[in-house]
């Protein structure tokens, strides 16, 4: 599908330089770039969601988009592995680059894409089957069978599940309590062993209890993926995520820096009523 064709255009799957002072000493860091999107619109037929996004979205961390209800976080998340393309009026124009290549060139084919950039959506929907076959689907559908049952609890392992459901595996998904179906459903979406882990909302629907859960384990997965979500709860962005991406109503990405900087001290007037809840 030749999404790991490097090109020159982008800083996607190269190497960023930033100069930090520290004290009187000058250090050189460098973080990777894993997806990045240059000038992205999005429409619904005429309407459009999203207005000129650009924003580079680093390796290995946890990176939230938030912002009021229909501002568009949804939509530039399923544009990253081109779930839009389900949409018949939803249209694209500009440029989203995923290891160095653009997601949307004519060579790239979606499912393939699909696997590399798993997702994760707000209601857990597992399928109805067992938890065995709910993670081997994912292995199953790209031929990677062997050895079923040993990616099966090695996904389960890193979804955290594994303890609770070692000895029901046969078990329908849909008999596990809604905190253990979400995670059955990153299990199926880490079994093939993605790069990227999109997740929409992934607690929304949750109690307390498995909320922490699910957070907890999301700073874990960022040990080996890149994560990207979109949360509604601030106080959740501000917990789990390194960076932060704020968009506001009319599809504007207003700003976009470490978490800390946006939740302490962010430069944009409009983003600092949002964060304190003066709207949304
Ligand atoms: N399938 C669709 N068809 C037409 N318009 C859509 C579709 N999905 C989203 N939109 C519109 O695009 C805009 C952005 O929606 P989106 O769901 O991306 O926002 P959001 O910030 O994720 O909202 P929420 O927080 O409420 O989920 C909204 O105006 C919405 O009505």
């Amino acid at each position: 599908m030749g999404v790991d064709a490097r090109t020159d255009r982008s800083e996607s799957g190269g190497q960023r330089g930033v100069e930090t002072m520290d004290g009187s000493s000058t250090r050189s860091v460098s973080e990777s770039i894993a997806l990045e999107s240059r000038d992205f619109d999005v429409y619904y037929g005429e309407d459009q969601a999203l207005r000129s996004i650009d924003m580079k979205i680093p390796e290995g961390e946890v990176t939230a988009l938030i912002g009021p209800s229909g501002c568009g976080k949804s939509t530039f998340l399923r544009s990253i592995n081109r779930m839009n393309d389900l949409i018949d009026v939803a249209r694209i124009d500009g440029e989203l680059y995923f290891n160095g290549k653009n997601v949307y060139d004519d060579d790239v084919d979606p499912i393939a894409l699909r696997r590399r950039i798993g997702m994760v959506f707000q209601t857990p929907n597992p399928f109805p089957k067992s938890i065995r076959d709910n993670v081997a689907f994912g292995l199953r559908v790209q031929d990677k069978d062997e050895d079923v049952d040993e990616q099966v609890e090695r996904a389960l392992k890193r979804a955290a599940l594994w303890d609770e459901v070692q000895d029901q595996l046969d078990s329908s998904g849909l008999d596990l309590s809604g905190g253990q179906q979400q995670r059955l459903c990153i299990a199926r979406a880490i079994a093939p062993d993605p790069e990227v882990l999109l997740m929409d909302e992934p607690a929304s629907a949750l109690d307390p209890i498995a909320t922490s859960k699910i957070e907890d384990l999301i700073e874990e997965l960022a040990e080996e993926y890149t994560v990207v979500i979109v949360t509604h709860n601030m106080q959740q962005a501000a917990r789990i995520s390194d960076k932060t991406a704020v968009f506001l109503t009319g599809g504007e990405l207003v700003e976009f820096d470490d978490t800390d900087k946006i939740f302490e001290n962010p430069e944009h007037d409009r983003v600092e009523d949002y964060i304190s809840g003066k709207f949304g």
